[in-house]
């Protein structure tokens, strides 16, 4: 059986304005950076220990990563960062207060922005968008970056860094850990459990909580499961759904 574990970052300073946040590169707060340590605690108690760690191209889970290795003291292990694990590009609405957001174009509106599948948050100009100038998309072709993302959008960079790199590290029996973001890891998850366009609207995943899937010879998912306080993990989940409500 291989073992994979991922894990959202800890709150952001935009989580906590309740922000839009997309590829905006915001940092943890000190509650983010707890949730980090918490949860790189809890995997060395459950037994856990990894081979490499990839993250995104963003701070909140490069740092949430450093958290969890230092936590863990495995700060040695190889560190992979690419793009293609960044957050769903929030396109016009990055930035935004969410409830503001809500109260203007109403809460039906704001859930069809954050969680459908296939319908994307208005686009940003081009010339309005800072990834196309920020180094570190510099080796990407320009029309590789979005001005926009809805999910499908993201399972389409997502996956194919699952089956080519994700995928083959975890088969070859590397213990792998991936600190990522709420809708890229909403990607994978859809991926990895067969959820339906319809079903993946209502899944939210909570800051800072380990995911552990496990898999059988051939990749094939058997279960996935949290580690922590059950209640805690739910109510974490609730209140990333609740982001969304006009207050
Ligand atoms: O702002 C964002 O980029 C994401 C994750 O924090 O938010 P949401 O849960 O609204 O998709």
């Amino acid at each position: 059986m291989h073992k994979l574990v991922l894990i959202r970052h800890g709150q952001s300073q935009w989580n906590l304005d309740n922000r839009f946040s997309g590829w905006a590169d915001v940092d943890l707060t000190d509650q983010g950076m707890a949730e980090a340590k918490e949860a790189g605690r809890l995997l060395v108690e459950a037994g856990y220990t990894f081979d490499v760690a990839h993250t995104s191209v963003l701070k909140r889970a490069v740092r949430t990563l450093w958290g969890v290795l230092d936590a863990m003291d495995l700060m040695w292990i190889p560190v992979v960062t690419d793009w293609r694990l960044n957050e769903r590009h929030y396109g016009g609405l990055t930035g935004l207060n969410k409830a503001e957001t809500a109260a203007k174009y109403g809460e039906d509106q704001v859930k069809i922005w954050r969680r459908s599948y296939d319908i994307p948050p208005p686009p940003l100009a081009r010339a309005d968008n800072p990834s196309v100038s920020d180094p570190r998309y510099a080796l990407l072709d320009p029309s590789m970056i979005p001005d926009t993302e809805c999910l499908k959008d993201t399972v389409a960079r997502v996956l194919p860094y699952w089956h080519d790199v994700l995928a083959p590290a975890v088969a070859s029996g590397q213990r792998v850990l991936v600190a990522a973001h709420g809708n890229s890891l909403r990607a994978l998850i859809k991926y990895l459990d067969h959820i339906s366009d319809e079903a993946i609207v209502e899944m939210n995943v909570p800051n800072g909580v380990p995911l552990v899937y496990e898999f059988d010879e051939t990749m094939k998912p058997l279960r996935s499961y949290y580690l922590g306080d059950a209640e805690a993990i739910a109510a974490k989940m609730a209140a990333v759904a609740n982001q969304g409500r006009a207050k």
